[in-house]
């Protein structure tokens, strides 16, 4: 056999990250907290939320209490009702099935999952353009003119709007309660994408007037991958968690209560979804001190800003703690460093510091959501020192 079963033994399966702060863009808000850290042998077999499992439905467990729980996160998101699902982009797919073959009109920072749940519910995609470089704000009102351009065309508005309420690329904080507002004239139903907000950030799906809320537990809720949020409010949540109608014409066999979007049963069931829940009551509270992650943040850009050469790109200034920097710079050193554009991964490695993409020096994103002062400073100080190490002026 040319296997090589030694790579998988537990002292090989190190992380490369461990010990070094960590400021991988995805990978902030899904940190575990330490109530989430206790449950993780208890719950770490395979199905171990079914012990107990009367309804045939992970969602309508009471033993943990995950029928209690969804509820609370509903409530916790202003929503009447929620259900968890395999990451936010499974959420997208289940809301789009229940409008296949319909219209979507969305931003154009939208992450590329939402555009896949369209395409495998063969809905069409419509985008809300940016205002472009440097900013790549989203305008509101482009959600009126786009959903005019929808009715020009197809002779109807659309049947859906999606709102990315922070993007992946940028980090900007669209104003989801305009666009709501506009949805809520138009009578189309705006789902909310909350990958990188709910969990850090208060949302209030009532007063943003979302249909739809979908959240990331592993990207924002300090959860265990893979586990996402779906939540939405009574009128539509008999359309989205729709329920088997067939039979079997051999069998004869029903599965009444089977919700075909969550195939049947949510596709969560061990360690996400109690990793979810044991975090909750650190998430409920660790959303009402967002104003400091943003000053966190902000401070955070004027010391990057103080190299020649590195610039934040997307708005100013930041409302959010994911960022996106231009760096002439660095990608000026990486042009004649022996490591080319791996120089500046390494180089940070060294000094304790991972998360910005190997490769990457021309541009690099990263995100200081729930990064102490000290761990800040130290992040910013390994930036200054390694441009300072290659001649680039750096302010004090
Ligand atoms: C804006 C946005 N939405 C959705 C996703 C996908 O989230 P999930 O992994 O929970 O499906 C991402 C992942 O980066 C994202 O950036």
């Amino acid at each position: 056999m040319g296997m090589d079963l030694n790579r998988y033994h537990p002292n090989n399966l190190k992380r490369v990250s461990s010990g070094m702060i960590n400021v991988h863009p995805i990978q902030r808000g899904g940190i575990l907290t330490e109530e989430a850290r206790r449950v993780l042998l208890e719950w770490a077999d395979g199905y171990s939320v079914c012990d107990v499992c009367l309804e045939g439905r992970v969602d309508l467990v009471k033993n943990p209490p995950i029928d209690e729980f969804k509820q609370d996160v509903a409530e916790f998101l202003g929503m009447d009702t929620a259900r968890f699902t395999a990451g936010a982009r499974h959420a997208k797919f289940a809301i789009m099935s229940a409008f296949k073959n319909g219209t979507l009109v969305l931003d154009s920072l939208a992450h590329y999952t939402s555009y896949i749940a369209a395409e495998l519910n063969g809905i069409r995609v419509y985008e809300v353009p940016n205002s472009g470089y440097p900013d790549f704000r989203i305008d509101p009102e482009g959600y009126a003119t786009t959903f005019e351009r929808v009715k020009e065309e197809t002779g109807r508005y659309p049947d859906l709007a999606l709102l990315t309420h922070v993007d992946y690329r940028y980090g900007n904080l669209a104003d989801a309660r305009k666009v709501g507002k506009i949805c809520e004239e138009y009578e189309v139903s705006l789902v909310l994408n909350t990958a990188y907000t709910s969990g850090i950030m208060e949302v209030d799906g009532k007063k943003l007037r979302a249909s739809f809320i979908v959240g990331s537990g592993h990207k924002s809720w300090a959860a265990t991958a893979p586990i996402g949020i779906l939540a939405t409010n009574y009128e539509l949540a008999d359309s989205v968690f729709r329920t088997s109608k067939l039979r079997g014409d051999w069998s004869g066999r029903a599965f009444t209560k089977k919700e075909l979007a969550l195939f049947g049963c949510s596709p969560v069931y061990g360690l996400p979804v109690m990793t979810l829940m044991a975090s909750f009551p650190r998430v409920v509270e660790r959303v009402k001190r967002w104003d400091e992650e943003v000053e966190k943040a902000r401070w955070f850009v004027r010391e990057m800003e103080k190299i020649e050469g590195v610039e934040l790109i997307g708005e100013r200034p930041k409302n959010h703690t994911l960022m996106h920097f231009e760096s002439p710079a660095f990608h000026h050193i990486a042009k004649k460093h022996r490591k080319r554009g791996y120089f500046l991964y390494h180089e940070l490695k060294k000094r304790k510091v991972f998360g910005v993409q190997a490769g990457m020096t021309k541009n690099f994103k990263l995100n200081t959501y729930g990064l102490s002062w000290e761990e800040l400073e130290k992040v910013a100080w390994a930036f200054k020192d390694i441009a300072e190490k290659y001649g680039v002026e750096v302010e004090d």
